[in-house]
């Protein structure tokens, strides 16, 4: 391709500086909603957590550093216990509440580098990446301590409990994040 030695003028540097500036401040703000909308579709809009589309996305690129690197990851699932008796006792705010506190205390519990995510309902998983064997035992303890230690304070009336299930990741089974899910949720009866 010839380069040409001329200034090169395009529709964007055609008008005045004012005029160029505008557009460039047009094109950003265009650019920022198209970051918050890709956002706003891969998160669950009440725990703020990766929904079922954003786990996808960020767990299968932490499970391909794994497979890269040779580190093993564990899945992990998760379901409230008698959800849906927190609704129709107390009330769908009262069922949003009990959905945050989890996602709260699971944010905590895991380290940065795992994936966390609310599949649906009171579904929630998460990619532990470069554990393998994890003690779940030991988590379940852990998570309960802390949403005991919510549940005494804010007196609701009722506990959060919930279900634990694992799998590992097998990179001669598991293709994809998607399989893991899919074992998960036979699991977990679905
Ligand atoms: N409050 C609230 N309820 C929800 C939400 N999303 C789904 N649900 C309700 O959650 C219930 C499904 O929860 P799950 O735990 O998956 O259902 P389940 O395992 O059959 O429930 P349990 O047998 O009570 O453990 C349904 O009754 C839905 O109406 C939400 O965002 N907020």
């Amino acid at each position: 391709m010839l380069i040409s030695g001329k200034p090169h003028t395009t529709g964007v540097c055609a008008g005045t500086p004012q005029q160029e500036r505008e557009l460039l401040r047009d094109l950003a703000r265009k650019a920022e909603q198209e970051l918050i909308g890709v956002q706003m579709a891969s998160m669950d809009e009440l725990t703020l957590l990766p929904n079922r589309h954003g786990f996808l996305a960020l767990a299968q690129l932490g499970l391909e550093a794994c497979g890269q690197l040779g580190r093993p990851a564990t899945l992990l699932f998760f379901n409230l216990d008698d959800f849906k008796r927190i609704n129709y006792l107390f009330g769908r705010t009262e069922g949003d509440h009990a959905l945050k506190t989890f996602a709260d205390v699971l944010s905590i519990g895991f380290r940065e580098s795992d994936v966390i995510g609310r599949l649906e309902g009171a579904t929630f998983v998460a990619l532990l990446t470069g554990s393998c064997g994890v003690d779940v035992t030991a988590i379940k303890a852990r998570l309960e301590e802390m949403l005991d230690e919510r549940n005494t304070m804010a007196h609701r009336g009722y506990g959060i409990g919930f279900s634990i299930g694992q799998i590992e990741y097998d990179p001669t089974a598991h293709d994809s994040v998607e399989e893991l899910l899919v074992e998960a949720e036979k699991a977990l009866g679905r």
